[in-house]
């Protein structure tokens, strides 16, 4: 039997569409939000419905809302790339507040009484010091993790005003694939390390250029926590559960693993499960790169019955390796 129905945005992406795999396999029914300006609707589970709209479009977001008798949203659609968020602040600022704050308006006027909020480890900047803790100074350094942080602050208020709670959950780098192979990282020109290695690993380019090689790690490569996408879909389904038994509360939460790994760890891990070397290629550091970025997870263990199932590198690295050569097969 469904336990009700949850709107997705951004369900055609990335981590969206991992969570709607989860919020259906939990038993949600669902319906997905997306203009498909990075997603792809072959991404979107078929049991899943899919409104091609922009979260700004409030008609066609409450129209779906009061439809299917949305009770809570996931909201993922957003723009992500951080130095293109430098050069084009306002499309972030646009894209990530602005449209932000029309969907919680809508959430507002169609009663929806939970709403979870893909926010970022971005929104600390650079940190005094790692594993770093929900309450740690937030002070971002780019206009990407700043935009995230305004709707953090938008949640707050409205959810002291209104009927609705809500999680923001902190993501640290997330990385890996759908184990059973129904969905993965797919957009085109990506910049995270762990896509960028298997794009080698697999031919789609021919080295990887390592960002800084004297930070204050012990290999002198960034060090950063990497969470495997279906792990962190996972959270987002407790998170759900955790707000409707628990509607007077909300929660901002870390989702990372605890452990770093430096960037050659990394491409070791890559190499391990393709025997084959890749190419490194020792650069300049990448304008503000932290040194090392590492959760603080106690709150989230705390919070949620969620425990991890895939925190390992080379499990990680297994998935993410698998999902690109199902892309290169499909051309
Ligand atoms: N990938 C990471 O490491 C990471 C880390 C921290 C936070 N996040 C956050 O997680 C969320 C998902 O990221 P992702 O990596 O899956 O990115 P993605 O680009 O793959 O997914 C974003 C999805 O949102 C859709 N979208 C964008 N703007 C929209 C709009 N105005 N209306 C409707 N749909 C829209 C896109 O078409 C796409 O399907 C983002 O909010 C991002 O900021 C990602
Ligand atoms: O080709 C590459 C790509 C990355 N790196 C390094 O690898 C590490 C990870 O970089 P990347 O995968 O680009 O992720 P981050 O810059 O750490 O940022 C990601 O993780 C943040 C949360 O920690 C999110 O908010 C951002 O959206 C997301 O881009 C860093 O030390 C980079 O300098 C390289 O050396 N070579």
């Amino acid at each position: 039997m469904s336990k009700g129905s949850i709107l997705i945005t951004g369900g055609a992406g990335y981590i969206g569409s991992h969570a709607v795999l989860a919020a259906l396999d939990a038993g949600w029914d669902v319906v997905v939000v997306d203009n498909l300006v990075t997603g792809f609707d072959w991404a979107v589970d078929p049991r899943a419905t899919l409104v091609r709209a922009n979260i700004e479009d409030d008609a066609a977001v409450r129209g779906a809302m009061r439809e299917h008798g949305v009770i809570a949203v996931m909201h993922f659609a957003g723009s992500v790339v951080v130095p293109e968020s430098v050069s084009d602040p306002l499309k972030y600022y646009r894209n990530n507040t602005t449209a932000s704050r029309s969907l919680i308006e809508s959430a507002v006027a169609c009663e929806v009484r939970h709403f979870i909020f893909s926010s970022t480890a971005a929104t600390y900047g650079i940190p005094d010091s790692v594993p770093v803790r929900e309450d740690a100074p937030k002070h971002p350094i780019n206009p990407y993790g700043m935009s995230k942080l305004m709707t953090e602050a938008m949640l707050a208020d409205v959810a002291a005003a209104h009927p609705i709670n809500y999680a923001a959950l902190r993501y640290f780098n997330v990385a890996g694939a759908d184990p059973e192979g129904r969905s993965g990282q797919s957009t085109a020109g990506a910049t995270h390390l762990i896509k960028v290695a298997v794009e080698a690993a697999t031919g789609k380019r021919g080295h990887v250029d390592v960002f800084g090689s004297d930070f204050a790690t012990p290999d002198g490569t960034g060090v950063r926590d990497y969470i495997h996408v279906s792990d962190l879909a996972d959270a987002h389904v407790h998170a759900l559960d955790l707000l409707v038994a628990e509607p007077a509360k909300s929660h901002t939460l870390n989702a990372g693993y605890g452990r770093g790994y430096s960037v050659l760890e990394v491409l070791d891990a890559v190499d391990r499960a393709t025997n084959v070397t890749i190419e490194r290629r020792l650069q300049g550091r990448r304008a503000g790169d932290p040194d090392a970025l590492i959760a603080d997870n106690a709150a989230i263990l705390a919070a949620l019955p969620w425990r991890p199932q895939r925190d390992d590198l080379d499990a990680i690295v297994a998935d993410a390796l698998a999902w690109e050569r199902t892309l290169a097969e499909r051309g």
